[in-house]
């Protein structure tokens, strides 16, 4: 399995909002793209769609082939997709070696023991070994990003959907997180990161794709994306007009 997707023809509405308005992409295996847009673009409600949390209301994703459609986080696990939330769905109650434990031990063939030791050891990099018995309730936003964060690495993921995964994050975690990010890419994964931390896209992604109210308006290289009037336009309005 490699993690190949295709987006053909997307439509989702919400009531008599639309808020992907018939969008086709093409992410070939390893690429790390990301994904910008003004707020309420549509870029959340596109991951959300891939990685199968909303069904699409017309058109349809493919991972490799084969339709990815209203899966539980469990399955997707499974699948090799590994995904982090704009607004954190850590398991509150339960604790964070329990959180690191849900996914990987999803995956058919992990023995426990195999997966305790890996979950410490992610854990330690992302500085939250003394707090692993305590119940992720206890968290603080940044590291709360940090635990889905953590969470992906214990997959072996072929695909990773990030929604803005920095927010509140210390600066060397990020660094640590970046570095991450491309070492996945190297080793083939295809990565898709809605940030709007223009920095992080443009220091990580060498494809920029640009959303707004549903529709794409930019898809290329970052320079070239980040230069194109219909972005600054919808970035800046009316400003920019002026
Ligand atoms: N569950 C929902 N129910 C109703 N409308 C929704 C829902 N989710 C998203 N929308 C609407 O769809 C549009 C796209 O929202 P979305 O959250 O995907 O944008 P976004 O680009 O991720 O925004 P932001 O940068 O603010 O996170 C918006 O008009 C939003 O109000």
């Amino acid at each position: 399995m490699s993690g190949q997707l295709q987006i053909r023809r997307l439509v989702k509405s919400f009531g008599g909002v639309q808020a992907i308005k018939g969008i086709d992409l093409t992410f070939a295996q390893g690429e790390l793209i990301g994904l910008i847009g003004p707020n309420g673009s549509g870029k959340t409600t596109l991951l959300n769609i891939i990685g199968g949390y909303y069904n699409a209301t017309s058109g349809d994703v493919l991972l490799d082939g084969q339709r990815c459609d209203g899966k539980s986080p469990v399955q997707l696990a499974r699948a090799g997709i590994g995904r982090s939330f704009q607004v954190t769905k850590v398991f509150k109650r339960l604790t964070l070696m329990e959180n690191m434990l849900v996914g990987a031990l999803a995956v058919p063939g992990t023995s426990r023991k195999a997966a305790e030791e890996r979950a410490r050891a992610v854990l330690e990099t992302l500085l939250l070994t003394r707090l692993a018995d305590q119940p992720a309730s206890s968290l603080s936003g940044g590291q709360a990003k940090l635990l889905e964060f953590g969470r992906i690495m214990m997959l072996s993921p072929r695909v990773v959907l990030l929604d803005e995964p920095f927010g509140g994050v210390h600066p060397d975690l990020k660094r640590f997180m970046y570095d991450k990010i491309r070492e996945w890419n190297a080793s083939g994964v295809t990565i898709i990161l809605v940030s709007h931390d223009m920095g992080s896209i443009f220091g990580l992604c060498r494809r920029v794709v640009a959303l707004s109210y549903g529709e794409i308006i930019a898809d290329g290289l970052p320079e070239a994306v980040k230069a194109d009037p219909a972005v600054l336009e919808a970035y800046l309005g009316d400003n920019h007009a002026a």
